[in-house]
């Protein structure tokens, strides 16, 4: 694993709902290495694109607080014409939704061109062999020809292998894909996430990879953090959060995914949804409410990350005492009443 290209420290994202600010991403910190995946995961409204963005600088009305810190500068709150410079350059980003990322109105060609022309390739007849090269490279096929085309004439997954194209035009050292394959079909999404993890390899780009899905994170994580409620409560390498997950949010996450064996007949899924942001409990541990047969006095007062093997933190001190509801604390099953 390479040096750090990214760190965050103590970050939190609020949005204004009418006359109060509520923070979306509260109290994160982390690391992104060079060649080194990073996934984020939690359920919808964890916070995750809330982070991703706030790294990128691309909400518009939001508060963001703490330090954003991008090979050693603090690129939290940079004036647009600095970060201007950085995104599309040495960072780049990978939407949910290629048709957003993408101008209607302009042929492919142009829309890869135009990043690179911001960012110094001054010959028009440069711009158009790196772009034949980038589209070759994504794996779309006829090149010349899909250069003049227009969005609207491409299929999703093009369009999204077009939306790569733009996010590596200029070599980025930081890679954020949130969300890459949502809209894509299967056979596609594996496709797509090979694309990444073959960058990854052969740039040595930090990435950083948001989904919800952990059999893409198994596959291609080299670390994971587990996101609830705009706080990280849980992340390690990800051999040892697959062999050993604490917490309990990222055991009910591993919990509710089927698989083969006996355990599918005995599957808990985790009851209740991620509370909206203005009803988010700041107090206290945010996910007691949604496991409440654990005692009140299992969890910290103010939870904090601890470091429970080297490289592996847990929120709260509930994981000592978490169980199932239909298991007991060593994992033996007996019946609920
Ligand atoms: N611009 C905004 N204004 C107000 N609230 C927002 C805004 N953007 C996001 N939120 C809220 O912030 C919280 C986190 O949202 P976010 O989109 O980051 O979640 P997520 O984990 O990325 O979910 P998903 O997987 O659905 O994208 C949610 O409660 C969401 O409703």
């Amino acid at each position: 694993m390479g040096e750090p290209i990214l760190k965050i420290d103590n970050l939190r994202t609020s949005f204004r709902i009418k006359d109060d600010y509520y923070p979306a991403v509260d109290g994160v910190s982390l690391t992104v290495n060079k060649n080194e995946l990073l996934a984020i995961v939690g359920e919808s409204g964890c916070g995750k694109s809330a982070l991703a963005f706030s790294i990128m600088n691309l909400h518009s009305r939001a508060k963001i607080e703490g330090n954003i810190s991008f090979k050693g500068q603090n690129i939290a709150n940079l004036p647009t014409s600095k970060l201007n410079k950085l995104r599309g350059k040495d960072m780049g980003m990978i939407f949910q939704d290629p048709l957003t990322a993408l101008n209607p109105l302009m042929i492919i060609g142009e829309q890869i061109g135009e990043i690179l022309l911001i960012h110094g390739t001054n010959s028009a007849e440069k711009r158009k062999e790196r772009v034949i090269e980038l589209l070759n490279k994504v794996g779309i096929p006829r090149p010349e020809h899909v250069f003049n085309q227009f969005p609207h004439e491409l299929s999703g997954g093009m369009r999204q292998r077009v939306v790569i194209a733009m996010a590596i035009a200029n070599n980025p050292e930081l890679l954020i894909a949130d969300e890459p394959t949502t809209a894509l079909d299967v056979t596609i999404q594996s496709q797509i996430l090979d694309l990444i993890k073959e960058l990854k390899e052969e740039s040595g780009a930090g990435v950083i990879l948001i989904t919800h899905d952990l059999g893409v994170v198994a596959e291609m994580a080299d670390r994971v953090a587990v996101m609830y409620a705009g706080q990280i409560v849980e992340i390690a390498d990800v051999y040892t959060l697959f062999e050993n997950p604490l917490h309990p949010y990222t055991r009910s996450l591993l919990n509710s995914v089927p698989t083969a064996n006996e355990e599918q007949s005995t599957l808990h899924v985790i009851q209740g949804v991620v509370p909206a942001l203005q009803n988010l409990p700041r107090e206290g541990c945010r996910f007691s409410a949604r496991i409440p047969w654990i005692a009140d006095s299992a969890h910290e007062k103010n939870p904090q990350l601890h470091e429970v093997s080297p490289g592996h933190f847990v929120r709260c001190t509930c994981y000592k005492d978490f169980h199932f509801p239909d298991r007991d604390k060593e994992g033996n099953r007996h019946v609920v009443s």
